[in-house]
């Protein structure tokens, strides 16, 4: 549904080229909830503007739901839907005014518009709000409303760029659930960027990590935490210490075990599911009882800290410098 090759884009600033993204490949397939992250400045934004027509590529091509990006950028802007990070709603209009608009844009003749925005508005729980005025809505609302614009015209990916940026957790869960029921009542692809590491575990099938301009992971959750982290798994034992240490590092699935500043023990493990019923039947093979035992799973939060070296925040502060590059940048405005 997705894919390109080599995307590129340089920026030039001032005297300085800036390689915002440096060569991306990437495929998705129709159906996948896909998430792509990378710390502030890794080139997200410019990728997905490239994607969905909006930024000229310095190089690379893409096809988009079978588009290509170059020579067929009004087919690619039909088949998709680009929900931006801060919406584009006007505060002042009526819900299904706005609705209607967005459809009549995409010229979906009048009759069969207004019963696309009682679909929509049914489809993401707006059902009665269509004669409130968009600035009267919630966050978790609004934000809903945004992703209907979206829908309008029945695309078959649709881009949300940051979709649950500044929402309670009741709302980011209500619109996770509403993503899940895209891709499930209408086999909706959807690509999403978050800042949310929790999100994109909770939510996505497969995680793409872009840093410095470039994709440096992508797998399914599960898999990164696999490859990437570890979980830990802390005890005392009734036994001695040192022992319970030379036992379980040789343990196959025990990466690390090492006796803590306290005396307990603590144990890297590739996977707690499989490892932690070795490691109790061990210590208990050898006498030693456990009196206490806690366990930390691997986060996302690892996997991203492994990757980058940097937490995943959306922090001012953390503002990475651009890449400055020696070539020729060839600047193309944007469209
Ligand atoms: N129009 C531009 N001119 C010059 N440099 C730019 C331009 N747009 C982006 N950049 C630079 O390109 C790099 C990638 O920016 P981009 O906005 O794609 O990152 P991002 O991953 O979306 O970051 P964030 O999470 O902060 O939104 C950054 O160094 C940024 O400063």
């Amino acid at each position: 549904m997705i894919e390109a090759n080599e995307l590129t884009r340089t920026f030039r600033s001032g005297r300085q080229s800036v390689a915002a993204v440096r060569g991306v490949n990437l495929r998705v397939e129709a159906g996948e909830i896909v998430g792509f992250l990378g710390p502030n400045g890794a080139g997200k934004t410019t990728t997905l503007r490239m994607l969905t027509t909006l930024l000229r590529p310095t190089s690379g091509t893409a096809r988009i739901a079978g588009a290509d990006l170059a020579t067929a950028p009004r087919e690619v802007r039909r088949r998709i839907g680009y929900v931006a990070q801060y919406g584009g709603t006007d505060p002042n209009a009526l819900v299904d005014e706005e609705l209607f608009l967005q459809a009549r844009l995409y010229r979906i003749p009048v009759a069969p518009a207004r019963r696309r925005v009682v679909e929509l508005l049914e489809q993401l729980d707006l059902g009665g709000l269509g004669k409130r005025l968009v600035g009267s809505l919630s966050g978790g609302q609004r934000r809903r409303l945004d992703i209907a614009l979206g829908l309008v015209h029945d695309p078959q990916v649709i881009f949300l760029d940051e979709p649950t940026a500044g929402l309670d957790p009741h709302s980011r869960n209500n619109l996770w659930e509403h993503t899940r029921r895209l891709r499930e009542d209408h086999g909706t692809t959807v690509f999403l960027t978050t800042h949310y590491l929790d999100e994109a575990d909770a939510l996505c099938d497969r995680i793409l990590v872009i840093d410095h301009g470039r994709i440096v992971a992508e797998d399914t959750p599960v898999n990164l935490k696999r490859q990437l982290a570890a979980d830990v798994l802390t005890m005392e034992v009734v036994g001695d210490p040192a022992a319970s240490q030379r036992l379980l590092a040789g343990l196959p699935g025990v990466r690390q075990a090492a006796v803590t500043s306290t005396g307990g023990i603590q144990v890297t493990l590739a996977d707690a599911e499989q490892g932690i019923t070795d490691v109790i039947t061990a210590l208990s093979g050898a006498g030693i009882g456990v009196r206490a035992l806690q366990l930390a799973r691997a986060s996302l939060d690892d996997v991203f800290l492994s990757l980058t070296g940097r937490e995943l925040r959306d922090d001012p502060q953390d503002q990475q410098s651009p890449i400055p590059t020696t070539e020729g940048a060839d600047h193309v405005p944007a469209r």
